[in-house]
């Protein structure tokens, strides 16, 4: 088997090169390359290895057809179109918290350096100024720090404010009372955070509710006084804003370690009086680094490699304990996707999944991503477990989920129904021995069959001397059945027939097998 390619294109510990070349992929570290470097290297490779630095474009995910996944080492992914790779059915993945707590540090430090201003201290008297009387700081104990978003490095700086005896009010609308608690902050609307804080910190991606959230109007309604660092991305705060507030003397200090366009070569801020700055530093220690280029490596590798799928931010991911549970159920669901999308024609405006008994105690994303992906292949190669759910939305299908934790006629069973111009149509399949897919129902016929392979899909009048007939006919063309499944709604009434054979059915056998007695359907299917 060929090795699976990898470049890493950013700066990274060395070790992510360890790590992709101990889990069996080739690696290259090329870094510093222009856009136009890097889209005539990337046709080759499986896997592209990235930090902040390389921005993964349209143009890039075009240059690039044998690629599978998008590795961040550290957290934020503007830096990458994620809409566009998840329609190339590129897996795009990050690593959530290899680099949290550092950040948190540095947001801290700067706390520090604007409540001393220790950078001006520093830089006067290295000048020989011993400017003694010239650096009358403020404690941060007792005082109130606003946190504006309080997810995985938000909470870590809180930790460590209240550590410092600081008070904190936190505004974050996904931040539920009890987590609050739980970290002992005081949850508050922006408006509130904004009148009490003496520090503001931010914590949060940039998104459209996110971008300037500290504006104009927002920095007026802050107290005379506030010192604001930013150590999440450019953009939350208005930059052009924050030189006036300084100016006029309402914003004391401000420590920006991101800034709205990078790298920040010139900005008005530069040279203000108590304006800090750091570039993009948030993640540079040696552990957070270590942390990321480790975890990346791994997680890319295991994707290429086996198929796991760890912190992915467009597909559902498989945690190593739902993994072996969930992979008999996803190749069912695929299966059951399939046969659906083989058998029905026309637009279909609603796939239903229904999963009953233990299936509906499991994660469900994974299961309608595999159902989708089983049913959309049939129109499209490049489907695939990540693209599926959005090819479903641009085609205008409702997806629906269903979940019956009562055990019906099977300990576990899913189901997939479409809705078609015919009417609801619906297959369902269990697991036997809880790892090998069955079809047990098909269209409201009970027929137990292995989907696999090349198969034959009739449906005829029952009547005496048809499996005869169909065994002759498949005999005659040198077709050697492997399996046979019979099913039929009551005697003499209508039957269906799924063969599976050891080689394709020719279209001229398909053609001779629809003029046999009571035939009312052939179909040759795929799995
Ligand atoms: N400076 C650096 O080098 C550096 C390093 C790591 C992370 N970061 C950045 O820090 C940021 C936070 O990272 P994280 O790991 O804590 O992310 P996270 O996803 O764990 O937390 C983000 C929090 O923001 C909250 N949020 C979302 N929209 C909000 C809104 N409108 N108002 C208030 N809160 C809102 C979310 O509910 C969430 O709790 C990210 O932007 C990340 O890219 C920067
Ligand atoms: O989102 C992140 O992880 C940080 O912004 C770090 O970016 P970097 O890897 O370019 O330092």
């Amino acid at each position: 088997m060929t090795k699976p390619k990898v470049l890493v294109s950013d700066k990274m510990d060395p070790n992510a090169a360890r790590i992709f070349a101990e889990m069996g992929c080739d690696v290259d570290v090329i870094t510093g390359e222009t856009p136009e470097q890097l889209i005539a290297r990337i046709g080759e490779y499986d896997g592209l290895a990235i930090r902040s630095s390389t921005k993964v474009t349209k143009e890039i995910l075009d240059a690039a057809p044998n690629l599978k996944v998008i590795g961040r080492a550290g957290i934020g992914v503007d830096n990458v179109d994620i809409p566009y790779a998840s329609s190339k059915g590129v897996v795009v993945m990050n690593t959530p918290f290899g680099n949290s707590i550092t950040t948190a540090e540095h947001a801290i430090a700067l706390m520090f350096a604007l409540a001393r201003q220790i950078p001006e201290a520093n830089a006067q008297t290295q000048a020989g100024l011993w400017p003694k009387n010239g650096f009358m700081g403020v404690e941060v104990t007792g005082k109130t720090l606003g946190l504006i978003g309080a997810g995985n490095i938000g909470s870590i700086v809180a930790a460590r404010a209240l550590g410092l005896k600081m008070k904190v009010v936190a505004f974050d609308p996904f931040l539920t009372p009890e987590r609050a608690v739980e970290m002992g902050v005081e949850k508050g609307d922006l408006d509130t955070l904004l009148a009490k804080a003496d520090f503001i910190t931010l914590h949060t991606p940039l998104t459209e509710q996110t971008r300037n959230i500290l504006s104009k109007e927002n920095l007026a309604k802050t107290k005379k006084g506030v010192r604001i660092i930013n150590c999440a991305r450019g953009g939350l705060v208005d930059e052009a804003a924050l030189k006036e507030a300084m100016d006029a003397g309402h914003v004391a200090g401000a420590a920006l370690d991101v800034f709205e366009t990078e790298p920040a070569k010139a900005s008005p801020l530069f040279g203000t009086p108590n304006f800090i700055c750091t570039p993009h530093l948030g993640a540079s220690t040696n552990e957070a680094q270590v942390n990321v280029a480790l975890q990346v490596a791994e997680q890319m590798a295991d994707f290429l490699v086996n198929g796991g799928v760890t912190n992915a931010l467009n597909m559902p991911s498989l945690s190593a304990e739902e993994a072996p549970k969930l992979k008999p159920y996803m190749a069912l669901a695929e299966k059951l996707g399939s046969l659906v999308g083989q058998l029905t024609t026309g637009t279909v405006p609603r796939v239903s999944i229904h999963t009953e008994g233990a299936a509906a105690e499991l994660n469900a994303r994974p299961i309608v991503a595999a159902v989708l992906n089983g049913f959309l292949r049939v129109q499209s190669d490049t489907v695939n477990m990540v693209n599926a759910p959005f090819l479903a939305k641009d085609l205008g299908i409702e997806v629906r989920e269903v979940k019956t934790e009562r055990e019906g006629d099977y300990h576990t069973l899913v189901r997939v129904s479409v809705k078609t111009e015919a009417g609801e149509r619906s297959v369902a399949g269990t697991l036997f021995s809880n790892a090998e897919p069955r079809l047990v129902e098909l269209f409201g016929i009970k027929v137990e069959a292995e989907l696999t392979g090349d198969m034959l899909y009739i449906v005829n009048e029952d009547a005496p001397g048809f499996i005869g007939r169909i065994g002759t006919l498949l005999g005659e063309n040198s077709i050697n059945i492997g399996t046979f499944n019979l099913g039929r709604r009551e005697a003499g009434g209508e039957a269906v027939l799924l063969l599976s054979v050891d080689n394709p059915v020719t279209s001229a056998v398909l053609d001779q097998a629809r003029k046999l007695p009571g035939v009312k359907k052939v179909m040759a299917l795929k799995f």
